[in-house]
């Protein structure tokens, strides 16, 4: 196991959403499994105004997102970890100059004996990226400006990039005041255990890796599924959509791993290398005809569940009641190398689907030639089934022979839970993501060129969707599989796989 040295961490927007709902709680748990060193940290920072104590009572005594933590542990647990938590203000805006927070930070660092080790945590808007690195520059708490003992990381939220261009003028912007091995760029998919173990599972097994390529694989087939809407980020999301919100970044994460080659060896800087090449030997889609085939875009409409009416996308809060912002996304697109030509990759995202799943099936050709003829056609390809979450496992679909009399030919499952290895809960993606910011560990975060690779990809879809000539927006019940037609972008490799019930018996059909 890593180690992990004495350090302040201080997380800017320490006032907002994310600082409550995933980082205090990450932190708790990390602290809890003993993983803090022995003198640490946390300055949180924003403009609101309040004092050390105010901060704790926010973050932790009074936190919704800690209540069960804080009412289960003895008192004196949780203050211990409460008084590792410090706030400063940093006045009206984050581009003012930041000699109070200089000096808090230097404060902290001699009392409480963090030899000179400093992560900062940008929870905030990307806007706001390059100024508060070049204040910390200004102030002398950056390497390049301070002649600094310690080390100095910087992690940043997503989006990283709302384009190419714009995720280059974030890069170029970051690296002005921090080398790139000290730049975490989060995807919380890359710390989430089962997305870790599709490097292990291709890697660590001689029955799948001789199979991973186009002799053997028919298509390869991703789907990201989420029951919610788009709750109360509407504003954000109507900017955003599905494509630039989860395809750009934690889907074309997961395809890296599952295109890559091997790495010579499991260092961050040999996976980063491989999953850029893999990203940039995504074919780029330029034709108009080929994106109309090959991309569809759908929006969820109001619906009724169990019920219960459910709004459509264009009635939430934040949203244009004309928007045309996809909810639902789903790319075929092929890998240009010697691995995977001509193997189609499926990939589709959305809210409002009947269940929560993200998982990933490999269909593997059938055999050659047919000997057990009576085989049901349309479920005669073995399948691998990564699901990722949730029950996060392994299931294989293989052939065994009906008992009785002749070759009647079934599915059977080979399935693997991740739950059933041990007893201990498996680590939240936040947890992970931070423990390995603190420990010097960038493998599980994206590199600069990785993030470009993967948007020059989405860029030209992102452009032909924007045009709004001969792209349909189609409108999907709110809690069904999406628009109606779906299929047809997959009706090569017979439809989507679609694990789960169908919430509602509405299949409504229409362009919006
Ligand atoms: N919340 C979530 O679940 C997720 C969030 N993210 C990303 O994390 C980052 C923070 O998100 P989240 O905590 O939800 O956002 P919030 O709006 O809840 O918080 C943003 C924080 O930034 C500060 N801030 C400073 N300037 C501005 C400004 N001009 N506009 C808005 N806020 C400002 C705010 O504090 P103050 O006003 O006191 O300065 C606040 O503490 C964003 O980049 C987001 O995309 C990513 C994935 C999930
Ligand atoms: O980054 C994001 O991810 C969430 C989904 O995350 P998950 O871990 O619950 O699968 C998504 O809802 C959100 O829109 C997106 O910004």
């Amino acid at each position: 196991m890593n180690s992990t040295s004495n350090q302040l961490l201080v997380i800017f927007g320490a006032s907002g959403d994310l600082t409550a709902r995933k980082l205090i709680p990450a932190l708790y748990n990390l602290y809890s499994d003993g993983h803090f060193p022995e003198n640490f940290v946390v300055l949180g920072a924003s403009r609101s105004n309040l004092s050390d104590e105010d901060f704790r009572k926010r973050v932790v005594y009074e936190s919704e997102f800690l209540k069960e933590e804080v009412k289960s542990k003895d008192k004196e647990f949780i203050k211990k970890f409460a008084d590792t938590m410090f706030y400063t203000d940093l006045g009206d805006d984050y581009d003012s100059e930041y000699s109070g927070l200089a000096k808090r930070i230097k404060e902290l660092n001699t009392e409480y004996k963090t030899d000179d080790n400093f992560t900062f945590y940008l929870s905030t808007p990307p806007s706001l990226y390059e100024p508060i690195a070049k204040n910390l520059y200004d102030q002398g708490l950056t390497k390049g400006s301070g002649g600094a003992k310690g080390f100095r990381r910087i992690v940043v939220e997503k989006p990283f990039g709302y384009s190419l261009e714009t995720a280059k003028e974030l890069n170029a912007g970051l690296q002005k005041y921090f080398k790139e091995r000290q730049i975490y760029r989060i995807d919380h998919y890359l710390g989430k255990e089962t997305v870790q173990n599709l490097m292990v599972t291709r890697f660590s097994n001689s029955i799948f890796e001789p199979l991973w390529n186009r002799n053997y694989i028919h298509h390869v087939e991703i789907t990201n599924a989420e029951t919610v809407g788009v709750e109360k980020r509407g504003g954000y999301y109507d900017k955003s959509g599905a494509l630039r919100d989860m395809f750009q970044s934690h889907l074309l994460q997961i395809v890296s791993l599952i295109v890559m080659e091997p790495p010579i060896n499991a260092t961050a800087e040999e996976i980063h290398n491989e999953k850029v090449k893999a990203l940039k030997s995504l074919r780029i889609m330029r034709e108009e005809q080929e994106l109309f085939d090959h991309t569809m875009k759908g929006q969820y409409i109001a619906s009724s569940i169990n019920g219960k009416r459910v709004k459509g996308y264009r009635e939430e809060e934040g949203v244009d009641p004309e928007s045309k912002t996809e909810t639902y996304a789903a790319v075929k697109f092929f890998v240009d190398n010697w691995r995977w030509k001509d193997v189609p990759f499926y990939v589709r995202t959305a809210k409002r689907m009947p269940t929560k799943v993200t998982e990933v099936v490999i269909h593997f050709k059938t055999p050659h030639h047919q000997v057990f003829k009576n085989q049901d056609i349309n479920n005669k390809d073995n399948k691998l089934i990564i699901r990722i979450q949730p029950d996060e496992g392994i299931l294989i679909k293989f052939g065994v022979k009906v008992p009785g009399q002749g070759f009647k030919v079934e599915r059977a499952n080979l399935d693997f839970y991740y739950s059933s290895l041990s007893d201990n809960n498996i680590m939240d993606a936040y947890e992970r993501l931070l423990l390995d910011a603190m420990q010097g560990d960038t493998t599980l975060y994206a590199r600069a060129d990785e993030v470009e690779a993967a948007w020059a990809f989405v860029d030209p879809i992102l452009e032909y969707w924007a045009k709004d000539v001969n792209v349909n927006t189609y409108g999907y019940p709110a809690g069904t599989w999406g628009p109606k037609n779906s299929d047809d972008l997959i009706e090569d490799a017979n439809g989507w796989r679609n694990p789960g019930e169908l919430l509602t018996d509405e299949t409504g059909y229409c362009i919006i």
